[in-house]
């Protein structure tokens, strides 16, 4: 199958590389600096079990969203900001039976590409810790399995991820998986981000558990206003977060370190917007988001 990644970064240059290992044409689109390293020495993954760089035979790169012209299916991999250009950008490359999956953090990615795009959009709920390391260079921390929101092809879609190495579930209820991730990145990127502090310190000082539980109850009030159906076990993730990856730093918490603009409006910003739409109070996401956009503001010189 030809696969398209649009945004050569954690997520898009794991997972395509993952394909391409399993024998799939991919072509990341991507920025130059990861480009130009790509078609100079191959894209280097790094994981827990293996250390490969993947040839440029085996897997392409261009800086032209172009290349994406006779793909059957894109990975959709930029930021949840960048979610509406991206699609613009790729859009008219695209075939008309071309299917465009989101692999993105935020609950409404895939409606937003909708209105930029004609072409079939669907889902996923994205369960890895990956970053980039270097130009051209993807260093796997752990997981990477995704759950996958019905489509024309989506049975067919899960068999060719579980021949890559790719665990995939497709499910009916998506969106609850989606709100369900929304959740525990409210929960936790805004402390991790405001203290530079990994999970498992984080949890360890005074209030935080506490202060966490406060969150998750303002985000659950949202979403059941909002008709979405929860898993069971949302108490239970939001405590596995801080005990499986206590050495984590939040994606936010990078963001702000590194100065880039982060996704909190796609986050704590996004559940206060619902609130507000749905008549439920969020001061506590209001509080967090507020922050994070003080701190963003700052450094970029806005205020
Ligand atoms: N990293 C992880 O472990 C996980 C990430 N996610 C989610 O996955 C999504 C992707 O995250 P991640 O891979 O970490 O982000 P990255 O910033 O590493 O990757 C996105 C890449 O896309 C590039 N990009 C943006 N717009 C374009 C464009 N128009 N053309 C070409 N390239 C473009 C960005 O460049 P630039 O920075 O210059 O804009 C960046 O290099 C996010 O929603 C994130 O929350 C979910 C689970 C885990
Ligand atoms: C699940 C979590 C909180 C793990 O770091 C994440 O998705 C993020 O950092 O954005």
């Amino acid at each position: 199958m030809k696969i398209a990644v649009m945004g050569a970064g954690a997520v898009g240059c794991y997972y395509g590389a993952m394909l391409a290992r399993a024998g799939h044409e991919v072509v990341l689109i991507g920025r130059p600096q990861h480009v130009e390293a790509i078609e100079r020495d191959g894209l280097r993954l790094q994981a827990q079990q293996f250390d490969e760089r993947i040839d440029p035979s085996q897997l392409t790169a261009s800086v032209d969203p172009a290349a994406a012209s006779g793909a059957q299916l894109v990975l959709f991999c930029v930021k949840s900001p960048d979610t509406e250009s991206a699609g613009a950008a790729i859009g008219p490359h695209l075939a008309a039976d071309t299917l465009v999956l989101t692999l993105q953090n935020g609950v409404d990615n895939a409606e937003r590409l909708r209105g930029v795009i004609a072409q079939e959009v669907a889902a996923a709920v994205v369960y890895v810790a990956t970053e980039m390391a270097g130009p051209g260079h993807v260093l796997h921390h752990g997981r990477g399995e995704l759950v996958i929101e019905p489509s024309t092809r989506s049975d067919a879609l899960a068999r060719t991820f579980a021949a890559a190495a790719i665990p995939t579930e497709v499910s009916a209820n998506v969106r609850g998986a989606l709100w369900a991730k929304l959740i525990l990145n409210c929960a936790y990127n805004v402390l991790s981000a405001i203290s530079q502090l990994p999970y498992g310190r984080l949890v360890a000082s005074a209030g935080v558990r506490a202060s966490i539980r406060d969150i998750v109850a303002e985000c659950t009030a949202v979403a059941q206003a909002d008709g979405v159906s929860l898993p069971p076990d949302l108490e239970l993730a939001v405590r596995r977060i801080a005990e499986t990856m206590p050495g984590q730093y939040s994606s936010t918490a990078q963001d702000v370190a590194r100065g880039k603009p982060s996704e909190i409006d796609h986050l704590n910003g996004f559940v206060v917007k619902r609130g507000e739409a749905l008549g439920v109070a969020t001061p506590a996401n209001r509080l967090l988001h507020t922050l994070v956009k003080l701190i963003e503001d700052k450094a970029s010189g806005a205020i």
